[in-house]
C-alpha cells in the first residue's frame, strides 16, 4: 500500500471551497451586551455584524461596538436575549448588518434587520442588500436645493418654510402635536410626491406605526413606500440602528435608481436616547446630562446622510421630542445644527388650542431669505414676527391691569396680534375625526394676503372667533358676515 504524503494528496485534490469563517462563542451576557471570544485571526472589525447560533425564539445578531483584547469583542444585540447562554456558538458575518433594498421593500413594513413584519410573505431570497454603515456623499456630490416646497399649512409656509430635498423636523414636548403635523405633511405631501417614500418609526408607540400603515394604505400610496419600525418595546440595538436601515434604503433609490425620496423619521430624540442606552451598557462614562460622549458624532453620522445628490432629491421630515420641554437639552440642541427648517411646537399654544401650535417666534428656516422668498414674503414674516413678539411683551401688563392700561397703539398691536394667531391656526385632514372640522390646504399666495390684511388693519372690526380654524381671508370674512347676521 503507498502512503502519499500530504502535500502530494492536497496537488491531486481540487481547491476545497474557502472554509467557514471560525466560529467564536459567547463569554458573557448582561442584557443587551454580548462579549464573544473568537480566535485570534478571526476577531470581526468593529460594526460588524455577528450572528448567534442559539436556538432562541428568533434569529439573534449583535453587532460588534469594542474589542476588549484581541480575541474578545464586545457587541450589541439587536434581538432580545433572554435565555442566551455562556459557550453559545457564534459567528462572524463577514461584514456589516445589511438591509434589503429595492422594488422588494415597496409597500413592506420591515424591521432594523429587513425582515417582514407586515402580514405578507418574506421578502424575496434574491433581494439586494446593502451595508447600513456607509460614509455620506461627499462634499462635491451633495446638490443642496433651495427649492420652496409648499405645505398648504399656513404657519409653516408662512414662517418656517421647507425646501424640497431640505431637512425639517418638528421640536415639541410630549403631547404638543408632533406626530399630527408630520402625519398630515405626509397626507399633503405623499399623495403629489412621485417619488418613493422611506418612513422610520423609531422608539415610538407600535399603536402609531400600525395607525401609519392604515392611512399609507387608504391615501393609496403604500405601494411607493418603505416602512421600517424599531418600536419602543424593542431592544435598545434595534431603535439605535433601524434609523440606518431606513437610510440606506432610501440611499439605494437616490443612488441606485435616481429616485427622488420622502424620508420620514419619528422620532428622532428616541435614536440619541438608544444611543445613550447602548452607551451606558457598553460601560461608556457619560458626558453632559447623562448623555453618551458620542452624542455629537452620532446625530452627525445619520443626519450628514440625508443628503441630495445632483442625481435625485431626498425630502427628509423628523420629528424630535424635547425631554421636559428644554429647547436647551444637549441632543435637542444638537440636532438643531443640522436642519435647514426647525419647527418648534410650543405647549402654551396647545393649551389654547391654537393648532397646530407652531410657535412663530421659535421656529426659523434658512429659507425665510429675501433671496429665496421674495422680499415682500420676508419683510411681511418679519412684521408678523414683530406684532406677536410685542403681543407677548404686553400679556403680563394685560393680566395685572387689563387692556383699559394699554395705549391705543399696543390696544390696536395686540387686536392685530391676536387676530394674526387665530389666522395661522387651521383644520387638518388628519384629525377631521375627532375636531369635526374639515382639513384645510391654504396656497402661499393666500396666507401672505391674509396675513398683510391683518397688519394693515383690514380687519380690525372683524370678530375674532371668525379667525379660528380656518382657511383663507375670504372664508374668515364670510364666516364673520354670517356670525353678524345670523
Ligand atoms: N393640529 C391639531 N389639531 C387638533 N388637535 C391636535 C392637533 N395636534 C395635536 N392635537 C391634539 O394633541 C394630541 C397629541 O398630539 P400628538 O400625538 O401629535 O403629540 P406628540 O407631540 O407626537 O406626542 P408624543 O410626544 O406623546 O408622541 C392629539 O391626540 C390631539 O388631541
Amino acid at each position: 500500500m503507498s502512503v502519499q504524503s500530504s502535500a502530494e494528496a492536497s496537488a491531486d485534490r481540487p481547491a476545497a471551497p474557502e472554509p467557514p469563517p471560525e466560529p467564536g462563542q459567547v463569554v458573557a451576557v448582561r442584557g443587551s451586551v454580548i462579549d464573544l471570544r473568537f480566535p485570534e485571526s478571526a476577531l470581526p472589525p468593529l460594526f460588524d455584524a455577528v450572528e448567534i447560533l442559539w436556538d432562541g425564539p428568533e434569529r439573534l445578531v449583535a453587532e460588534v461596538q469594542s474589542h476588549l483584547d484581541a480575541r474578545t469583542a464586545r457587541a450589541i444585540a439587536l434581538q432580545g436575549t433572554s435565555g442566551l447562554r455562556r459557550g453559545t456558538p457564534a459567528r462572524p458575518t463577514g461584514g456589516p448588518l445589511t438591509a434589503p433594498v429595492g422594488e422588494a421593500v415597496l409597500g413592506r413594513l420591515l424591521d432594523v434587520m429587513g425582515l417582514a413584519r407586515d402580514d405578507g410573505p418574506e421578502l424575496p431570497p434574491g433581494t439586494p442588500r446593502s451595508p447600513i454603515h456607509r460614509p455620506p456623499p461627499s462634499l462635491a456630490r451633495r446638490s443642496p436645493r433651495r427649492d420652496l416646497l409648499e405645505t398648504g399649512i399656513k404657519v409653516i409656509d408662512l414662517l418656517a418654510p421647507m425646501a424640497r430635498g431640505g431637512k425639517a423636523a418638528m421640536f415639541g414636548g410630549a403631547g404638543v402635536g408632533k406626530t399630527v403635523l408630520v402625519m398630515e405633511l405626509i397626507r399633503k405631501m405623499v399623495e403629489r410626491h412621485t417619488g418613493i417614500s422611506v418612513f422610520a418609526g423609531i422608539g415610538e408607540r407600535s399603536r402609531e406605526g400600525q395607525e401609519l400603515w392604515e392611512e399609507m394604505k387608504r391615501s393609496g400610496v403604500l405601494d411607493r413606500t418603505a416602512l421600517v419600525f424599531g418600536q419602543m418595546n424593542e431592544p435598545p440595538g434595534a431603535r439605535w440602528r433601524v434609523g440606518l436601515t431606513a437610510l440606506t434604503i432610501a440611499e439605494h433609490f437616490r443612488d441606485e435608481e435616481m429616485l427622488d425620496v420622502l424620508l420620514l423619521m419619528d422620532n428622532v430624540f428616541r435614536f440619541v436616547q438608544a444611543g445613550a442606552e447602548v452607551s451606558g451598557l457598553l460601560g461608556r462614562l457619560p458626558s453632559r446630562v447623562g448623555y453618551q460622549p458620542t452624542l455629537a458624532s452620532e446625530i452627525a453620522e445619520l443626519e450628514e446622510r440625508v443628503a441630495s445628490t445632483p442625481g435625485a432629491v431626498v425630502t427628509a421630515i423628523q420629528a424630535v421630542y424635547v425631554p421636559a420641554d428644554d429647547f436647551s437639552d444637549p441632543a435637542v440642541a444638537e440636532l438643531f445644527s443640522h436642519l435647514d427648517s426647525s419647527i418648534v411646537l410650543s405647549r402654551a399654544m396647545a393649551a389654547e388650542g391654537l393648532y397646530p401650535a407652531v410657535d412663530p417666534l421659535g421656529s426659523t428656516s434658512s429659507l425665510l431669505d429675501p433671496l429665496v422668498v421674495g422680499e415682500a414674503h420676508y419683510r411681511l414674516a418679519e412684521e408678523v414676527r414683530k406684532t406677536i413678539a410685542h403681543y407677548r411683551e404686553l400679556q403680563d401688563v394685560i393680566a395685572l391691569l387689563g387692556m383699559e392700561e394699554l395705549s391705543a397703539a399696543d390696544r390696536l398691536a395686540v387686536r392685530r396680534a391676536r387676530r394674526l394667531q387665530r389666522f395661522l391656526t387651521q383644520p387638518f385632514l388628519v384629525t377631521e375625526a375627532f375636531t369635526g372640522h374639515g382639513g384645510v390646504s391654504v396656497p402661499l399666495e393666500e396666507t401672505l394676503k391674509g396675513c398683510r390684511a391683518i397688519l394693515d388693519g383690514q380687519c380690525d372690526d372683524w370678530a375674532e372667533s371668525a379667525f379660528f380654524m380656518t382657511g383663507t381671508l375670504d372664508q374668515i370674512r364670510e364666516r364673520d358676515r354670517a356670525g353678524r347676521t345670523g
